[in-house]
């Protein structure tokens, strides 16, 4: 597999690595050693598909609290996706920031989201299907959101979503940690 890491650190676009001939191609698509040599502890605990007759439709932007965050590797098997990204660790350089990166099926690009990162993705074609393996039990009572168009995080979609559910649309505004003043001041 082919690893490049984006600039939110810790979240990886993956590309196979082909081994073709006449019949078509051969390649992994998880590897416990390939995802441990970039520092990736990935026990799949869960594997999903997501089917969406749809273009249009927007799913996210989700997470699950401590102890159940979830690392997800996320594959569209069937049309395509704009998956985002927003890295929710406070500590991080890049909190608060937003990563798109496009997933079709043709090219089996895969996206690699660490945990405490929230996700979600507006499919870009009708009958889209996605499939992702998660790192923790689902745990309905740690699962947050926030919303695809929150004013704080500014994700620039490719287009406004046709179809998002009742929960989705009413996430709460998200608000950003402020660093205290004390911190402010011995930085
Ligand atoms: C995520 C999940 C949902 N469900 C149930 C709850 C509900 O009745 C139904 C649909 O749930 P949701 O509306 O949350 O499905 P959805 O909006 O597709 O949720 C997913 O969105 C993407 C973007 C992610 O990143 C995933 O981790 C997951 O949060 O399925 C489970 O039983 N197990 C699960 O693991």
């Amino acid at each position: 597999m082919i690893f490049t890491e984006t600039e939110l650190s810790g979240a990886f676009i993956i590309d196979v690595d082909r081994m073709a001939d006449e019949r078509g191609f051969f390649a992994r698509s998880w590897c416990e050693d390939e995802f441990a040599a970039h520092g990736i502890l990935m026990p799949p605990l869960q594997a999903n598909v997501s089917s969406n007759p749809k273009r249009g439709t927007l799913r996210g932007m989700h997470y699950q609290l401590a102890p159940y965050e979830e690392t997800k590797l996320i594959r569209c098997t069937h049309g395509a996706i704009y998956d985002v990204i927003v890295d929710l660790r406070e500590e991080s350089a890049t909190y608060g920031q937003w990563l798109g990166v496009e997933l079709t099926a043709s090219s089996f690009r895969m996206l690699f989201v660490p945990a405490r990162f929230a996700h979600g993705f507006l499919t870009l074609t009708d009958n889209t299907d996605v499939c992702y393996q998660v790192s923790a039990k689902y745990a309905p009572g740690s699962e947050r959101g926030l919303r695809w168009n929150d004013p704080a995080i500014r994700i620039q979609w490719p287009f406004e979503p046709v179809l998002v559910s009742e929960k989705d649309r009413h996430h709460p505004d998200f608000r950003l940690m402020i660093p205290s003043a004390e911190a402010q001041l011995s930085e």
